[in-house]
This record gives C-alpha cells, sequence and structure tokens, in this order.
C-alpha cells in the first residue's frame, strides 16, 4: 500500500482531505530539511507525528493516552523543543491503525487545539542534539520512559543508610545497589557464582523489553547496577570491565540530569548531556574503547539552545541511574584490553595518555593482556619499550639496528638483529606480534609485507598489532600530543613543508602533514650524535650533520586498515586511532582461504 501518495485513480477528496495532504506534505518537507530524516511511503513499524512534539506543548502523558487506544506502543520519543515525535509499534498494522485514526486528528485538552499529521518512517531518529559528535556506538535516547514509571522505579528502591556504610568504604561519591549479579569494586568482577536472589526486579522487564525490540541490546540483561549520586558526587571515568559484561549497556537517568565525560585513549573528551527519563546505549568503540565518567560537582555547563545557545550553569540534585548489563559467561579471549581503571578513585583523573608514560599506554595494555607464558615477537622493538611491559611472557625482539638491540641486550631482553621485511623465525609460532613505528617507514609498496610476515609468524588465533602515524593529526578536534607540544610555532609559520633538493618534502615539525610521503628531520641531541647511525636514517646536507632526514608515509584513516585487510590468512578485529597513530588489532584466522607461507 501506498501512504499519501496513491497512485492510479483517485477517490474524489474532501477540502478537509485536501488540508490534511496539505499539511502532511509540509511536516515531510520540515522533517526533511531541519533532521534529514525521509517519510516513506509504505508502511512501517515506526511513525513520526507532526505537531506531536514537546516543542507544541504536548506531553507525553497525552500523546501516549492518544497513540494507545489504537496499537501498541512500544517506544516514543520526544526531544526538548521540536514540533515532532516519533513512535514505535509492535507491528506496522498497529502502527497502520494509528495511522488511519489519527491522521489529521484535532487534539483538544492542549493550551490550543493541536492538528496531528501523521507518516511512516524507515527509522526512529537517535534524538541526540548532533549525533554525529558522540564517540561511535553511543546513543542518547531523551524522554525514553514516562515521569509516572520514573517514580514507580525511584520508589520501589529502598535506600537502607546502615547497609550503605560498607559500600562508602570503597565507594567514596555514590551509593549503589545490585540486582541480579552482585558487582565487585575491588577487583571490577562480577560475583558469576553466586547470582543474587530475585534477579532483575520485574518493574523493569517492560524498559527491557522495549531496549530489545528497539535493538539497542542484542542480549536480556541479567545484572543490574542502581547508582545513586547526590549533587557533587560523581563516578571515576572508567571501562566497564570487558570481561564481566557483553557489549551493549544501557543505562537509565533518573532525577536529576547530569554531564557524563566520554573520553578516548587520545585524550579527547566528549561531555553528553544526559536528561531526567533519558536512555544510553554504550555499544561498540563507546563501550569498549572510551572511558565514561561523571566528575563529581554540584552543576554542570551546558549549551543553551533553547534561548542564546550561550553557555549555561545546569544544577544537580539527586540522580538515580540504572545500569543494565549482560554478564559474560564466556572467559574472555578477546584482544581488547581493560584500562584497567577502577570505580574507586575519588579524584576525576583523566585516562588520556596524553599525561602517560610510557607514550602508547594501550600497546603496553595489549601486551599486558595476553595470557602467561603467551610467545610475542616485537618487530622493531627498538630499545626494548614493550619488551618489559609483561613479565609473564615470553618476548624476543627484533630491529635492525644494532646499537639499539644491544641496549636491549644490556636490558636482559631476548633481541636479533633483522630486517622487518624478511623475519628469520619459523612460521605459525608466535602468540602475538607487534609493529609499533614501522611500517610508516616503508614505501607503499613493500608496507604490506609487515603484517604479511607477522600473519607469517603468528599461529592461528594469535593476535597482531600495528601502530602507525596518522596523516590527521588532529581528531575528535583534538589536536595531537606531536603538535601541542609547539603550538606557539605553529602559529607564526604558514606553510607545514619546505621544500628539498630531492622529489620529497621536508615536513616542519610540529606542523599538519601536508603530503603523505615526506621526509621528517630528526634533530640529533649531542649525546646521540655519535649513534646517529641507528636509527637507518639518510643523512642530510654535510653542513648539517646533526640533522638527519628520516622516510615517513603517514596513514590517512582507513589506510591501515584497508592494507592489512588485503593480507590473506588474518582478519581485522578493531581499529582506533591513538595520539596521532592510527592502529590495527588482527587476528590469523584459524581455517584461512588462502595460505599463508
Ligand atoms: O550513572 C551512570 O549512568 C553510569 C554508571 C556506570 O557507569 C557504572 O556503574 O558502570
Ligand atoms: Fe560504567
Ligand atoms: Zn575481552
Amino acid at each position: 500500500m501506498v501512504v499519501g501518495e496513491g497512485e492510479g485513480e483517485r477517490p474524489k477528496l474532501t477540502k478537509a482531505q485536501k488540508k490534511v495532504l496539505r499539511k502532511q506534505q509540509k511536516a515531510k518537507l520540515t522533517l526533511l530539511r531541519h533532521e534529514g530524516v525521509p517519510l516513506v511511503t509504505h508502511i512501517t513499524e515506526h511513525l513520526v507525528i507532526a505537531n506531536g512534539g514537546l516543542g507544541n506543548g504536548m506531553s507525553r502523558e497525552l500523546l501516549t493516552s492518544i497513540l494507545q487506544p489504537f496499537g501498541h506502543l512500544l517506544v516514543l520519543h520526544m526531544l526538548p523543543g521540536k514540533p515532532y515525535a516519533f513512535a514505535s509499534f509492535s507491528s506496522s498494522a498497529d502502527a497502520e491503525r494509528v495511522y488511519r485514526s489519527l491522521n489529521g486528528f484535532t487534539v483538544s485538552g492542549t493550551a490550543r487545539h493541536i492538528t496531528l499529521y501523521l507518516g511512516f518512517v524507515e527509522q526512529v531518529l537517535c534524538l541526540q542534539e548532533d549525533p554525529s559528535s558522540l564517540p561511535p556506538g553511543l546513543l542518547l535516547i531523551p524522554n525514553f520512559v514516562s515521569e509516572e514509571y520514573e517514580q514507580e522505579l525511584l520508589n520501589f528502591l529502598a535506600w537502607d543508610e546502615a547497609e550503605e556504610i560498607q559500600d562508602k568504604r570503597v565507594l567514596k561519591h555514590r551509593r549503589v545497589k545490585h540486582f541480579g549479579f552482585e558487582f565487585c569494586y575491588e577487583d571490577n568482577s562480577v560475583n558469576k557464582a553466586n547470582p543474587l536472589p530475585g534477579g532483575i526486579p520485574s518493574l523493569c522487564d517492560e524498559m527491557i523489553s522495549n531496549c530489545l525490540v528497539a535493538g539497542y541490546i542484542q542480549h536480556r540483561p541479567d545484572q543490574l547496577t542502581v547508582n545513586r549520586y547526590e549533587p557533587g558526587q560523581g563516578i571515576p571515568p572508567h571501562v566497564d570491565t570487558h570481561s564481566a559484561f557483553e557489549d551493549g549497556i544501557v543505562s537509565l537517568s533518573l532525577g536529576s540530569q547530569v554531564v557524563m565525560d566520554f573520553r578516548h585513549p587520545c585524550g579527547t573528551r566528549v561531555p553528553v548531556f544526559l536528561p531526567a527519563r533519558s536512555l544510553l546505549v554504550m555499544s561498540g568503540e563507546s563501550r569498549y574503547l572510551w572511558s565514561h565518567g561523571i566528575t563529581p560537582r554540584k552543576f554542570d555547563i551546558i549549551s543553551n539552545r533553547l534561548q542564546d545557545g550561550g553557555p549555561t550553569l545546569a544544577n544537580r540534585g539527586m540522580r538515580i541511574s540504572f545500569s543494565f548489563r549482560k554478564v559474560c559467561w564466556q572467559p574472555c579471549h578477546c584482544c581488547r584490553f581493560d584500562l584497567g581503571l577502577t570505580y574507586t578513585r575519588n579524584t576525576d583523573r583523566r585516562i588520556s595518555a596524553t599525561q602517560g608514560t610510557p607514550p602508547w599506554p594501550h600497546v603496553a595494555a595489549f601486551v599486558r593482556g595476553l595470557p602467561d607464558a603467551a610467545l610475542l615477537l616485537d618487530i622493531g622493538c627498538g630499545n626494548g619499550k614493550y619488551l618489559s611491559a609483561n613479565r609473564g611472557l615470553a618476548m624476543i625482539g627484533c630491529d635492525r639496528s644494532m646499537p639499539l638491540t644491544e641496549i636491549c641486550h644490556q636490558r636482559g631482553f631476548q633481541v636479533l638483529v633483522c630486517d622487518a621485511l624478511s623475519l628469520p623465525v619459523r612460521s605459525t609460532s608466535f602468540d602475538a606480534c607487534l609493529s609499533i613505528a614501522v611500517v610508516h617507514h616503508l614505501s607503499t609498496a613493500r608496507e604490506q609485507r609487515v603484517p604479511g610476515g607477522m600473519a607469517r609468524v603468528l599461529r592461528p588465533g594469535g593476535q597482531g598489532l600495528v601502530y602507525v602515524w596518522a596523516l590527521e593529526q588532529e581528531y575528535m578536534h583534538v589536536r595531537s600530543k606531536y603538535l601541542q607540544q609547539k603550538q606557539q610555532d605553529a602559529q607564526c609559520t604558514n606553510g607545514s613543508m619546505v621544500p628539498s633538493a630531492g622529489l620529497l618534502s621536508v615536513h616542519k615539525n610540529r606542523m599538519p602533514f601536508s603530503s603523505q610521503d615526506v621526509l621528517v628531520p630528526w634533530h640529533l641531541k649531542t649525546q646521540e650524535k655519535q649513534n646517529a647511525s641507528f636509527a637507518g636514517s639518510s643523512l642530510s646536507a654535510p653542513d648539517q650533520r646533526s640533522v638527519h632526514h628520516r622516510f615517513y608515509h603517514v596513514f590517512r584513516k582507513g589506510e591501515l586498515e584497508c592494507l592489512c585487510r588485503r593480507v590473506p590468512g588474518i582478519h581485522v578485529i578493531e581499529t582506533y586511532y591513538d595520539q596521532g597513530n592510527w592502529c590495527v588489532i588482527f587476528e590469523k584466522m584459524c581455517h584461512p582461504s588462502s595460505t599463508v607461507l
């Protein structure tokens, strides 16, 4: 059936019907222009209700009572200030019934009469102000539950002061209750052996079903943590233990609004405003790679979009959140690593790697996340920075620089001198393999040989981690440390390249790259001069003996992943950006479609 745009012979329309069509057409254009959401001409489970928005003075309660008699309403999305709402029904037949009954329907009981115009949409618009600025995998659904339901959930909880003294030893900044399974904050684990009697309160069933139906989560949660924050309290930045919980965590905010900070390992911070009764869905990168936390404060600074758009203060009240998670029953073999952040720190410490040493904490975390006695090969190990990251492993480093391997040797590491393009080690022998800041020194034709070599030496199921320098030294509006170090320099120089005699340009340090293939000057410090040969660099002009030019091919977003995907016998598990680098984690397949020699 075609809705609103009938084909062929059309029965004569009454004046009123024509008006409805006209208004519907107008609403369609508004929605498309303002939100980029097209109406569709076939029937779906989802309706947009023009004039049924909070911006029209329509309340959630009233709209619910209007819709419900005609179809089983699953989710109603309303956004502050917007002149429309979205409704999802349990079937397209229900949505069709609602459409037929309510398109052009005039509502009394509001300040003025409101006529609703309905249309079908393929998908419900994810109602945040700027979805593109949220961390990947993060969804925010405002007005996910009604005020009545919020009150029911709040009334359900009894907060016993005595019982909480125990929690307070660990959690200085908030109170918690667990359902389904106890969460242990001392080691961030879940007590899988002893399920709590009663499980998740049945009061939550409907809400959980709505999350599943809407596709926000794939697994029915079996663990619920309720956090209660007084104004001034917060939760330290953390990543929910990946080995304890599956992907897909939903958190319902009740009581007061709050700003939750999401942080990427490269230091990018994305504050996300969580209104009361909104649902936050964390999956993928936003669940595993980004940390989330709430700074202990009595207020938040938010942008006041409805008025002048400038920043304004929002005082916090008491906030209670319901976080639903699915306990992970399989032992964790994945490549992702817990960031080792805890729930119990009482300062809002940045996990940003910009403050940390060693320079790439994610590499160290990958190494530390490997099982005991795993055999690891670090290709291009340099002075052995990562060879000391996990003493429980058997690690072998290799580098083509003899002086660097000597440093490693002095540090007690097992190392060999070799070329990354021809590794003198047996095939399928390593559990894990690193190549940090190596591939970007190779010309395009040879780049693939490094992940190719890693694929050869890894055992099936073994994992490789590759880091290369990124062309993009600014990500999510944050400059990499490389650029940050000398911002003043950058401001007084125009170009990022200086011409060189050869074909390649010489990159100007601390500037954005303007080409992917560059020579990067390396200024030797006095004590390094005598070891100048160790990076295999090309010597520059004789009068500049202390400056060496090293070849770099800096990688564009997606380029390293593409390169790795072309290597037979491996599959890419994760790609991320870390402090100005593109990073890929891959795994050697157990039954590769093509043989790796
Ligand atoms: O309060 C919230 O919304 C989040 C709570 C949380 O992140 C947690 O308990 O892991
Ligand atoms: Fe969390
Ligand atoms: Zn894992």
